[in-house]
């Protein structure tokens, strides 16, 4: 090797040692660099997940306080008193309420079930699936503005329901917000937040499939804010059983009815709450439909049981037509003026017409409403089977009936009439004067479509189902309207046949006025 050939290779071994010496040094740079980009990257990510964490625990906490507090209260308990306690006192509260509800069911749920039914409920049943319902129903609303982008796992059904839920977050689906939960004896009323481009109809419409949903056979809608809806799920039916009305009394009240003739009871409601109907003033003229054997019996004695001394101590005058001769005639004593043919029908609203013009003459420019006295009482007609005399019965006689209760019931509030009548059938032709009506009660009827006929369009979308009362439901039915703000199912108070006779016995005993229809200017005698 000659020397040029030595110093090329010295050059040549001198480069690839600067070049070897550069490179481990790039390399060492260049590790010391991933090394640190590693390090940030674990440090994000773990930073990541403790944000993430952290967000998500106050989610919890402020989602579910109530919740957190208990476990919180909890933990604090087993840290400081041990478990021990804490089983042995849950144990010993478990066994009180036990003995509570055991010992007083009405007083335990009032003041303490119906709280933990409702915490129970609202975790374990309507926090869960209420979503789920309202989406099946259709009450979601999609935000189609929003992209989709679904990445759907197809390795297991599970992973992809998952997937699929997901997706519908993703998609923009808003879901009405479950507000609270409250339960009552029988109902359950879950408030939800509506979304932007819904409205309360909206609910009201589906509150069959809710009801199927739900597994019970009834939910009805009740509107509370613009936004706000309370959907209500019947768990149990607490006018399965017979309600009965309030009992005769023994004597008369001394300060002289004691009957508020504008709340009379009338029996109970579906929230366990008494119901009572006006027979006096506003709203009180009404028609009660229902199928033969549906309990318009009921509807017509119970408030008159409740009224019983008002009508003794003279101030309620009854009036009654009784076609089939077979309701009104077993409490005859109690109405001082009685009819059963056209022709005395038509005689007993003659006179109610007298008296209404003789009051006109007496009070008209001195008030705007007859005072309540025994000089001028409450003129209430019971008017049973109306359809029998305003429809099938010879023109004549039809049309003038129509005509007289026509002006009882437009011009009867303010000078003390009150018209209430009972029809199997509620067709217009039926009762040409239905209208005239307006508080209505609709029992059993024969078809889905005489519902919107008694109670008015829209009712059997609301819940008002009187076509599907069982039949050995006499008695039950569903009010709307006049005050009432979404259909509500009631029960008349049963009246027994020994109550009427008590009843009568113990208006009549006070002396109850007859009116002799002969009489026609309201002279009175005594039964
Ligand atoms: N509120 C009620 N609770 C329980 N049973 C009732 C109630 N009302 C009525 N009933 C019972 O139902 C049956 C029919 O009642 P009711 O005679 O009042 O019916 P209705 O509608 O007047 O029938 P119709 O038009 O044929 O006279 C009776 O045996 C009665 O005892």
């Amino acid at each position: 090797m000659n020397t040029q050939e030595i110093m090329t290779t010295l050059a040549v071994g001198g480069g690839l040692a600067v070049v070897l010496w550069v490179l481990a040094k790039v390399g060492r740079v260049l590790a010391s660099v991933f090394e640190a980009l590693a390090a940030l990257a674990v440090l994000g990510v773990a930073l990541w997940g403790l944000l993430r964490a952290v967000g998500w625990i106050v989610r919890q906490l402020v989602g579910h306080w109530r919740t957190c507090l208990a476990l919180l209260a909890l933990w604090g308990w087993c840290t400081v008193l041990g478990w021990v306690s804490l089983v042995v006192t849950v144990g010993v509260l478990a066994a009180v309420l036990l003995v509570w509800w055991r010992l007083d069911a009405v007083g335990y749920d009032q003041w303490c079930g119906r709280w933990l039914r409702a915490w129970w409920l609202r975790w374990a049943l309507y926090g869960r699936k209420l979503a789920g319902w309202l989406h099946a129903c259709g009450l979601t609303v999609r935000d189609d503005a929003i992209p989709v982008d679904v990445t759907v796992n197809l390795v297991s059904r599970r992973r992809k329901r998952e997937a699929v839920a997901k997706a519908r977050q993703a998609s923009g689906v808003a879901v009405p917000k479950l507000l609270s939960v409250r339960s009552g004896p029988s109902w359950d009323e879950v408030r939800v937040r509506l979304v932007p481009g819904q409205k309360p109809e909206d609910f009201d419409e589906k509150a069959r499939e809710l009801a199927v949903a739900r597994k019970v056979s009834r939910c009805q809608v009740r509107e509370l804010e613009p936004n706000v809806v309370s959907i209500d799920f019947m768990r149990r039916d607490l006018l399965e059983a017979a309600v009965a009305c309030l009992p005769v009394p023994e004597m008369l009240p001394t300060d002289g009815s004691g009957v508020d003739l504008r709340a009379v009871y009338a029996g109970s409601t579906e929230y366990g709450k008494p119901w009572t109907v006006p027979l006096m003033g506003r709203g009180a003229h009404t028609l009660v439909a229902g199928a033969t054997g549906a309990g318009k019996g009921s509807v017509m004695w119970s408030p008159l049981v409740s009224a019983a001394p008002a009508i003794r101590a003279g101030l309620v005058r009854m009036s009654g037509i009784d076609p089939k001769a077979m309701e009104l005639s077993y409490g005859r004593g109690i109405f001082a003026r009685y009819g059963q043919s056209g022709k005395e029908a038509l005689e007993i609203l003659e006179a109610l017409i007298d008296e209404l013009e003789n009051r006109k003459r007496v009070f008209a420019g001195n008030t705007r409403e007859v005072p309540l006295s025994t000089e001028y009482p409450l003129e209430l007609l019971e008017f049973d089977e109306i359809g029998a005399l305003t429809r099938y019965t010879d023109r004549k006689t039809r049309e003038a009936i129509v005509e007289r209760v026509a002006v009882l019931a437009t011009q009867g509030r303010a000078l003390l009439f009150t018209v209430r009548g009972y029809v199997q059938e509620p067709t217009k032709d039926t009762v040409p004067v239905r209208e005239l009506l307006p508080r209505r009660v609709a029992l059993r009827v024969a078809s889905k479509t005489q519902v919107p006929m008694v109670l008015g369009d829209g009712a059997y979308e609301r819940g008002a189902w009187a076509n599907r009362i069982p039949e050995g439901s006499a008695g039950v039915g569903y009010v709307w309207g006049e005050g009432i703000r979404e259909p509500l199912r009631v029960r008349a108070g049963w009246v027994p046949d020994q109550t009427i006779k008590h009843l009568e016995r113990y208006v009549t005993n006070g002396g109850a006025s007859v009116v002799h229809l002969s009489d026609r200017r309201g002279e009175r005698g005594t039964a």
